[in-house]
């Protein structure tokens, strides 16, 4: 597989052929990807909860995001590598395009960032900077706080207009990516449906344009399993097998079943 970019995405969701993304931190994982044929591996903030045994991804520093970004980018070569901005690190405009470097310099394709309206002129800012960004919506696992937990957003007929409108924005502000996160499986197929760039979901039913999951809530290895999550190693014999069943299976539509998605 040679290097994936923005335009090769862009062209499956032309094509109407999903793509595959795993949540990784490191260089061994990120070679098993790679050979699984996974097109995208996301340095997610979410080591802050599976690597590093926090409750949420809130303590997540930029000195770990930079490291684990090379970590995966030192692993392997085709797959686009997208970096998670952690919590904290784009309040202003200006910390927003030193750390969004500082991800690329250790190996980022392209820096991912939580929120909508408030983040429009970071995101042209980064894009005319030669900042590839992908966006996300819906549950934003920093905003937990807000929240009052990992719940479930858009059900309400005023939430899921506003994320519809957040999702036209950060697209017309120059995001070339979009992930949207727990929201009903509806709500997913007319965003997917309205917007031109790639859209990845993860709780957010089958037919957003990709997929994505945290490695070791796939291989089955942690203890809560949240409804969206299938544990691939349970009828694989290897990670090897258990990361193309994964693929294979979001290629051909497979997962996730209804009974991964919400209403
Ligand atoms: N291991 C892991 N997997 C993830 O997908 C993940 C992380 N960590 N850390 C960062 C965020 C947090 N995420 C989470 C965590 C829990 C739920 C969860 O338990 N959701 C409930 C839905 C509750 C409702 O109906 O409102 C569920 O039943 O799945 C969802 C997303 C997703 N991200
Ligand atoms: C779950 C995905 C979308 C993420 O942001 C992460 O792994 O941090
Ligand atoms: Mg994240």
């Amino acid at each position: 597989m040679s290097k994936v970019t923005v335009t090769t995405l862009q062209a499956h969701k032309a094509a109407g052929e999903k793509f595959s993304v795993i949540a990784a931190y490191d260089a061994t994982f990120a070679g098993l990807i790679e050979e699984a044929g996974i097109e995208v591996i996301l340095v997610g903030d979410s080591l802050g909860m599976v690597v590093q045994g926090h409750s949420s991804t809130l303590p997540v520093t930029m000195d770990e995001m930079v490291y684990h970004t090379g970590c995966i980018s030192r692993g392997c070569k085709a797959p686009l590598i997208i970096g998670d901005l952690p919590f904290g690190s784009y309040s202003t405009l200006e910390q927003t395009l030193t750390n969004a470097a500082a991800l690329m310099r250790a190996g980022a394709n392209m820096v991912k960032l939580e929120g909508g309206e408030w983040l429009l002129e970071s995101i042209t800012a980064m894009t005319e900077r030669g900042i590839p960004v992908c966006a996300h919506l819906g549950l934003t696992p920093q905003s937990v706080n807000a929240f009052g937990g990992f719940k479930v957003q858009g059900r309400n007929s005023d939430q899921a207009a506003a994320i519809l409108e957040d999702a036209k924005r950060v697209e017309a502000a120059g995001a070339s990516m979009l992930v949207l996160e727990c929201i009903p499986s509806e709500l997913a197929v007319q965003i997917t449906q309205a917007l031109s760039i790639p859209v990845i979901g993860i709780g957010a039913g089958a037919d957003t344009d990709a997929q994505v999951l945290v490695l070791y809530d796939m291989l089955g290895l942690c203890g809560h399993k949240p409804k969206f999550v299938r544990n691939f190693l349970a009828d694989n014999d290897s990670v090897q097998s258990a990361l193309k069943a994964y693929n294979d299976a979001v290629k051909e539509g497979t997962f996730p079943a209804a009974e991964h998605g919400f209403s």
